[in-house]
């Protein structure tokens, strides 16, 4: 059984199927990329899966636990955190007090049967262990909003991190950035999918082509095909839903 399972997920805006009996699986420590042209659906798909939109048709399922009727913040406590397009960090706030305030949000009871004291600095410990992570402990006591665009989308992957997810969302987290930030966003993937599964959706072909395992193209709302990153290259249906778009996915 895989990790997580989307299945024949329907979304209907009026008239307009914009998920189409969608069934996408993620394995334990795989990446598995979700790529499609403009419109094809891909944020709604994700919003139907991380519980920000609810499906008409379809279950969403982590671990064995079915999350479909779940409101996102449960989702997140059951191992699904999402990374978001437009950053969820709170500009006016040093990265430490970012990560700690995340930290302590996903703490849940376990700092229950410390001393204060204790449970203080196991949340100092936890934030600093987040930033380190995400290769942002030089920057820990900058003012986040002052931070380089990709040191951002940086602290937004840790601010995720914090709710030690089974299945990690990445909504184009190589968005806006140039290719060194690309690269170092490429790595930071690298590293993260030793413990945990990723689906990423992302429009830079290249860092698909290097990350994921399985890429999934969707397509007026169905998934075309799915397969590996050869597969997909190979694949004259996908080529032709390039052809003469605006190819960035
Ligand atoms: N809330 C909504 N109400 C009505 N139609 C919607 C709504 N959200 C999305 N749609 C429509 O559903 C279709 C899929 O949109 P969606 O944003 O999911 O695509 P996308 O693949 O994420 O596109 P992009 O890459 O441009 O963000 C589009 O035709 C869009 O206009």
């Amino acid at each position: 059984m895989s990790l997580f399972a989307a299945r024949r997920l329907v979304k209907r805006f009026g008239g307009l199927t914009a998920t189409d009996h969608v069934s996408i699986e993620v394995e334990a420590e795989e990446v598995h990329a979700l790529i499609g042209p403009n419109g094809a659906g891909k944020s709604t798909l994700v919003n139907l899966i991380s519980g920000l939109l609810q499906p008409d048709e379809g279950t969403v399922e982590l671990d064995g636990v079915d999350l479909t009727p779940l409101p996102s913040y449960q989702r997140v406590r059951k191992g699904l955190s999402r990374c978001f397009q437009v950053t969820s960090i709170f500009p006016g706030a040093t990265v430490r007090d970012n990560l700690l305030l995340a930290a302590q949000a996903h703490s849940g009871s376990s700092f229950r049967f410390m001393a204060p004291r204790n449970a203080e600095a196991a949340l100092q410990d936890r934030a600093h262990e987040l930033a380190v992570r995400v290769g942002l402990d030089k920057e820990y006591d900058r003012i986040a909003g002052a931070l380089p665009h990709g040191a951002q989308r940086k602290l937004d992957v840790a601010l995720a991190l914090a709710a030690d997810p089974k299945l990690l969302l990445l909504d184009e987290p190589m968005a806006g950035m140039g290719p060194e930030d690309s690269a170092r966003m490429v790595e930071l993937i690298q590293l993260l999918r030793t413990d945990m599964a990723i689906l990423l959706i992302e429009h830079d072909m290249n860092a698909v082509f290097q990350l994921a395992d399985r890429i999934s193209v969707l397509v007026y709302g169905r998934v075309l095909t799915s397969g590996t990153a050869a597969d997909i290259k190979g694949n004259a249906e996908v080529q032709s839903v390039y052809l003469g778009t605006e190819v960035h996915a």
